[in-house]
C-alpha cells in the first residue's frame, strides 16, 4: 500500500473505534479481513499509527482545533512520528488512496503547534474529563504529567525464568533482540518501546522462548509478583490467576518447592495455564478450577500467601491498550470495585494465621487501592497492613503501599497492599 492508502485506513479504524466504541484490537482485525491486500507492514504501519492518535488523543484534537479522526492522525505523523509537514500533506494528497489534501488550516497547525502549557490537566494528560479528579486524587498538581508518561508506547518486558535458566545465560540468547538488563532486578530484562510503523521480529518466536527460559511481562507486574516475599517452600494461591502471569513468576520465586495453587472465577481464562506453566517447568502447581463443585474446598486457613490480582479497570495499562481510557465509565469503575469487595473476602478466609494476603490491581486510582484496602480492614479487623519488601520502598505511598506508575518507576501503573493475619 502506498502511504495515503495506510493514512486513509488509520482515519477509518479510527472511527470505527470512536463511532462503535470497539477495542482498537477488534477494529483493526475488522479493517485487515476487509483489506486483504494489505501486506504485514501495512498493517504494523496502520496499527501503530491508530494506537499512537489514541494515546494522545485529546491533546492532538486541542493543538489542531479539531477534534476529527482525521486530525488525530495527520497530526500524530507530524509531531509523534516525526514526518515533515510536506511528507504529510504528499501523502494526503495521494488521488487514488489518501485522505485528500491538507486544508490551509491543517497544514499551518502542522506547521507551527501550540503548546500545552495553557491546557486543562486532562487534556494534557490526554484522559478524559470525569477521570480528572480520581487522577488529582492520586497525583495532585503533576497528574498532567503522570497521563502524559501513560500516553507513551512502552518498553517490551521480560522475565527470566530460573527455573529453566540463568540470568547471564538468558541475556545473551536475547541479545539479538536488543534487550537491555533492568538496574535492581537481575530476572528482568528490556526491548525499549519499539518504532511504531514497524512490526518488529515477537519475542515468542525466538528458540529460547520455546525453552521457556523467559516470559513476556510488565516489570511492574515483576514487582508486584515479587511483593509476595519468601515463598519458596510455602503454601501459596493465587486467587484470580487468568492466563497465569502472575503465577508463572510466583512458580519462578518458589522453585518447585512448597505448593502453588491458582484458581479464578472464569475457568476459561485459565484455560492456557497448564500447557505455560508445562513450558515453563513448574512441578508445584495445582489448578483448582470453578468447573469443580468446590474448587476451594479444604483450602481455608491453610495459605502462607494468598496473592489476589484483583480486576480492576486496567488504568495503569493505558500505554499498552490506549483504546480503554476512552471507554472507561463510572459504571465500570463502581462494578470493578465491587468486584473487588467481593474477591477480597472470597480469598481472605485461605490465609492461615501469620499468612500474608498480597492485593494487587493494575489501576492507579485510589478507589481501586487505597479505598478498597481501608474498607476491607474495616470488615476484617484479623488483618493489618505490613511494610512491602524493602528492595521496592521507592515506591512506597505515604500509607505504607506500593505504588507504580510510568513515571515514576518506569513501569506500568501497579497497587501493592501487603496485608497480615494476626496470630
Ligand atoms: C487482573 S486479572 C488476573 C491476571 C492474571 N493474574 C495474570 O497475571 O495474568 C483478574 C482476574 O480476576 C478474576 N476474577 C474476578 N472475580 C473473581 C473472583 N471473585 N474470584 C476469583 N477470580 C476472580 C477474573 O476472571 C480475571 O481473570
Amino acid at each position: 500500500m502506498r502511504d495515503g492508502g495506510r493514512i486513509e485506513a488509520a482515519i477509518e479504524v479510527l472511527t470505527d473505534v470512536e463511532t462503535r466504541r470497539v477495542p482498537a484490537r477488534l477494529a483493526l482485525k475488522a479493517w485487515g479481513e476487509r483489506s486483504r491486500f494489505a501486506g504485514s507492514k501495512d498493517r504494523a504501519f496502520v496499527s501503530g499509527l491508530v494506537l499512537d492518535a489514541l494515546r494522545r488523543r485529546r491533546s492532538l484534537a486541542w493543538r489542531m482545533g479539531d477534534d476529527s479522526p482525521r486530525a488525530a492522525v495527520l497530526a500524530t505523523l507530524a509531531w509523534d512520528w516525526r514526518w515533515s509537514v510536506d511528507r504529510v500533506a504528499e501523502a494526503a494528497a495521494d488521488e487514488t488512496h489518501g485522505p485528500g489534501a491538507l486544508t490551509p488550516d491543517e497544514t499551518a497547525r502542522l506547521n507551527d503547534p501550540i503548546t500545552l502549557d495553557a491546557a486543562p490537566d486532562a487534556v494534557r494528560g490526554d484522559y478524559p474529563d470525569w477521570l480528572d479528579t480520581h487522577m488529582a486524587r492520586v497525583f495532585g498538581g503533576t497528574r498532567g504529567e503522570a497521563g502524559q508518561a501513560l500516553a507513551e508506547r512502552a518498553p517490551v518486558d521480560l522475565r527470566i525464568n530460573t527455573l529453566k535458566t540463568e540470568p547471564e545465560r538468558a541475556m545473551k540468547a536475547l541479545a539479538p533482540l536488543g534487550v537491555e538488563p533492568v538496574e535492581g532486578m537481575v530476572t528482568a530484562a528490556r526491548i525499549p518501546a519499539p518504532d511504531p510503523a514497524t512490526r518488529t521480529g515477537a519475542v515468542e518466536t525466538i528458540p529460547a522462548f520455546g525453552k521457556g527460559w523467559f516470559e513476556v511481562q510488565d516489570l511492574g507486574s515483576q514487582i508486584a509478583a515479587a511483593c509476595a516475599g519468601e515463598i519458596a517452600g510455602k503454601q501459596v494461591m493465587d486467587f484470580c490467576a487468568g492466563g497465569g502471569g502472575k503465577t508463572l513468576a510466583l512458580a519462578a520465586a518458589m522453585g518447585n518447592t512448597g505448593q502453588l495453587w491458582a484458581h479464578d472465577s472464569d475457568a476459561r481464562r485459565m484455560a492456557d495455564l497448564i500447557p505455560r506453566g508445562r513450558r515453563a517447568g513448574v512441578r508445584n502447581l495445582q489448578v483448582r478450577s470453578p468447573v469443580e463443585a468446590e474448587p476451594l474446598k479444604g483450602l481455608d486457613g491453610r495459605m502462607d500467601v494468598v496473592f489476589v490480582d484483583a480486576p480492576c479497570t486496567g488504568s495503569g495499562t493505558w500505554r499498552r491498550h490506549p483504546d480503554t481510557k476512552w471507554r472507561i465509565s463510572p459504571e465500570q469503575l463502581e462494578r470493578r470495585m465491587a468486584e473487588q469487595d467481593t474477591v477480597l473476602d472470597q480469598a481472605a478466609p485461605l490465609v492461615k494465621t501469620g499468612g500474608r494476603l498480597v492485593y494487587v490491581t493494575c489501576s492507579l486510582f485510589a478507589e481501586e487501592n487505597e479505598d478498597r484496602i481501608a474498607a476491607f480492614l474495616a470488615r476484617a479487623p484479623g488483618f493489618g497492613r505490613v511494610d512491602p519488601p524493602a528492595d521496592y520502598s521507592r515506591w512506597r505511598t505515604p500509607d505504607g503501599f506500593l505504588r507504580l506508575s510510568p513515571k515514576t518507576a518506569g513501569t506500568d501503573g501497579f497497587f501493592v497492599a501487603v496485608l497480615e493475619r494476626a496470630g
